[in-house]
């Protein structure tokens, strides 16, 4: 089992997200996982199983990986002897804090936890992650434990408390601690949700002078104070304590807290900055050297038969990305034309190749309104004369850029050629609903799905009450019923797409329409409801001329599209693949003319194997990096100049043999190194985790290709680490955009 995903979140938080069973369906969950024995003795699979259960089933109250971190670090630092956390619920923080105390050096980790079933499965939890030599869950009211511990000696001091139970109790137990004489001057306190939902009393309480506290005590002010609560909050354990009790204790106003915010959840990209100014000097000695080898050993040009005397102009847009630069330099180097790169961005990195001779910048779209961003495009194509227009642009420039091919071919006349769907192809294809039903219109194989616009529809399918006639129909029935499902959203939203594996319907159809509401469906928020399908992910690219594939590759879809190992070409799934691509290029007929890329699933083995389609790119691919090596590839480009009638009897190119695979510096050294050695020194990773992670990067260091570096071309490579992306984060952080992950070779940044 992996470690902790951190990718994906859990299922949405419903009405009712806690003590209705799922404590103990938790337990059956982790208890019934196929991975049990290796689970045993792992806090840190035993947190894997919880993140599965949360992502997979149902929404759990923990910690987080986020904060969960910024807490470890704090163990890692301040070394506690004693730890204490109030509020234990199933043990998620208890394990994650109490294996962060041990690796420490620590000796006891106290749980207080006041739901006696809650309890229960900390301890069994505990017990699974093989950590109960070190910690101690106690049943009760946090104070009335507190007070029992410290009477009996078993308590003596606290070095680190975590408080993350009832909010209005955090400073009544706060000053409770302090009278015993547990927390005294270096104590430290990691206080959970103080800003959302938010606890005024709580930081009013750390961050006032002594003569503040004083006077307070001197008023005589003392107990719960639940004022600046929201109510949901005050009343979150009414269910079972109707009326909440806490002790009066005045503490100790005499102490001073140093009060310190720390923000979690998103990610700041300053160490990345960091990272990029520490390695500068190496970056720029390898390019320099590679710049004397290019000089002292030219690139053989090894050009296709086009009419050099015909020389064209191609203008290549969205050369800030990886496809983008790869399809200059393919172009550059096999064939005799004037490549022109033009993007967004001014500081693309594909800008800084001395494959194109000339960059232009083009305009963002505003919003929604893809005008700007269209006029500047013709602007271009009309005054470069464009021949040929490869687009490669962004998912967000699709439509604009199918606007733009119909607008271009009417200012330039017949001669124009373009690599890009037209705007009605982009629409059909993009839209996840749309395209299902298109490939079912083709009587091809399509997961279940429907478009669902409101709850009734989803619950409809979720909670249909079959009633079984007949054998093989009722055997029928049984499966249809069984069927797991998920929702898409339908459009693009980074953050409702981390929310997209949850598998429906829950056991309970309650849980399952409180599910269901939470996502808000509607006409202007619609949802895709898609039978889930079990199996691996491929992708594929392919170009098409006119109805006819020209070129063609499949590969393995990774985490983020960051790696890329092709097919082979003459493989079964990659020809049954292809298969799927020629009868939706053959439908599109003469004017289909494009990027086309699909996402598939795979359910079973060998022969047997369903594929499934579930998504459509009508854009280019990364994966088109593969065909780097391949000259062949210029030719497929530059065959939408030929007749039709050859374009019937091209071979389909499939990139040249032996084919390298793919992967990005930066993100190896970012997921593979630095964040693996940071969990081995903060005690979340072993050294066996660390050792995997740099004898994957070796392996891709030295088998595999860069994706932006060559020795011919070295400058992107270096524009895009030490340019681009320092630029991006200095952006993110002055604007304060949030954001989760980054995708290196779209340059694509995800919104949290
Ligand atoms: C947010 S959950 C704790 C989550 C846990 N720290 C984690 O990250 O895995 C809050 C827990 O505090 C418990 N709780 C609430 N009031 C309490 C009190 N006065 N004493 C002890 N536990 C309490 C609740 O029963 C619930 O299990």
């Amino acid at each position: 089992m992996g470690g902790f995903d951190r990718t994906k979140a859990y299922a949405p938080q419903e009405a009712t997200f806690f003590d209705d069973g799922r404590e103990i369906e938790l337990l059956h969950f982790v208890y019934s996982h196929p991975k049990l024995e290796s689970i045993r003795g792992s806090p840190k699979d035993v947190l894997a199983a919880i993140d599965e259960f949360g992502r997979t089933k149902k929404y759990l109250m923990n910690v987080g990986e986020d904060k969960g971190r910024i807490v470890c670090d704090l163990i890692a630092e301040v070394k506690p002897n004693t730890m204490v956390e109030l509020g234990g619920y199933v043990g998620y923080s208890c394990i994650l804090f109490g294996d962060a105390v041990r690796t420490a050096g620590g000796l006891r980790y106290f749980s207080f936890e006041r739901n006696p079933e809650f309890a229960a499965v900390i301890s069994s939890l505990v017990d699974l992650a093989g950590l109960s030599d070190i910690v101690k869950v106690i049943v009760g009211s946090s104070d009335e434990s507190i007070a029992r511990f410290h009477a009996s000696g078993t308590l003596k001091h606290i070095d680190l408390m975590f408080l993350d139970h009832y909010k209005p109790a955090y400073t009544t137990d706060l000053k409770l601690c302090e009278e015993l004489k547990l927390v005294t001057p270096g104590s430290v306190l990691a206080a959970d949700n103080v800003i959302k939902p938010g606890n005024p009393p709580y930081l009013e309480y750390v961050r006032s002078t002594v003569q503040e506290k004083r006077k307070k005590v001197e008023e005589g002010a003392k107990g719960v104070n639940t004022e600046g609560f929201a109510e949901r909050n005050v009343k979150q354990y009414a269910k079972r304590i109707e009326t909440e009790r806490f002790n009066e204790s005045a503490g100790n106003p005499n102490l001073v807290y140093e009060s310190k915010l720390v923000n979690s959840f998103e990610p700041t990209g300053v160490p990345v900055i960091l990272l990029s100014f520490v390695t500068l000097p190496f970056s720029i000695s390898i390019v320099f050297l590679s710049l004397i080898w290019a000089k002292l050993r030219p690139q053989p040009r090894s050009l296709d038969p086009y009419n050099a005397s015909d020389k064209k102009t191609i203008l290549i847009t969205g050369i800030s990305m990886t496809k983008g630069l790869s399809i200059a330099r393919l172009l550059s180097q096999h064939t005799p034309h004037c490549i022109i790169g033009a993007d967004t961005s001014a500081v693309s990195p594909g800008r800084f190749s001395r494959s194109v001779s000339a960059f232009h910048k083009l305009s963002p779209p505003d919003g929604k309104d893809a005008e700007p961003y269209i006029d500047s495009l013709l602007h271009v194509i009309k005054t470069e004369e464009v021949d040929l227009w490869i687009s490669c642009s962004s998912v967000v420039a699709a439509v604009g850029d199918g606007q733009v091919v119909r607008l271009a071919e009417n200012a330039m006349g017949s001669e124009f050629r373009a690599v890009q769907f037209s705007e009605d192809v982009v629409a059909v294809l993009h839209e996840k609903d749309e395209f299902i039903e298109y490939v079912r219109s083709l009587d091809l194989l399509v997961p279940e799905s429907r478009r669902c616009t409101d709850d009734r529809e989803v619950l409809d399918v979720l909670l249909a009450n079959k009633s079984f006639t007949g054998e093989g129909e009722e055997r029928e029935k049984e499966k249809e019923r069984r069927r797991e499902w998920i929702m898409k959203p339908i459009g693009v939203d980074d953050k409702a797409r981390n929310q997209m594996m949850t598998l429906l319907p829950f056991a309970s159809p309650q849980k399952t329409r409180e599910y269901v509401k939470s996502l808000e469906v509607s006409a202007l928020n619609p949802f895709q409801l898609q039978q889930y399908i079990h199996g691996e992910e491929y992708c594929t690219h392919a170009l098409v001329i006119r109805g006819h594939i020209t070129a063609f590759v499949a590969c393995p879809s990774s985490e983020l599209l960051m790696y890329y190992e092709a097919l082979p070409a003459d493989s079964h799934l990659a020809r049954e693949m292809l298969a799927f691509t020629q009868r939706v290029a053959r439908d599109g007929g003469e004017s289909f003319t494009g990027h086309l890329s699909f996402d598939f699933l795979i359910e079973g083995k060998g022969r047997n194997a369903k594929l499934y389609p579930i998504e459509c790119n009508p854009r280019v691919h990364t994966a088109v990096a593969l065909f780097s090596d391949t000259p062949q590839m210029a030719g497929a480009y530059l065959s939408i100049f030929s007749p039709t009638s050859v374009l019937a009897d091209r071979e389909i190119v499939a990139p040249r043999a032996p084919t390298y695979s793919y992967y990005w510096i930066g993100h190896d050294l970012v997921t593979l190194l630095i964040l693996p050695l940071f969990d081995l020194l903060w005690g979340r990773a072993t050294l066996e985790d660390v050792l995997e992670g740099v004898a994957e990067f070796g392996e891709h260091l030295v088998y595999w290709r860069d994706g932006t570096f060559t020795v011919q071309d070295p400058l992107p490579f270096l524009v895009l680490y030490h340019v681009y992306w320092p630029l991006r984060f200095l952006y993110s952080i002055v604007t304060g955009t949030a954001w989760s992950r980054i995708n290196v070779s779209t340059t694509k940044v995800f919104e949290s």
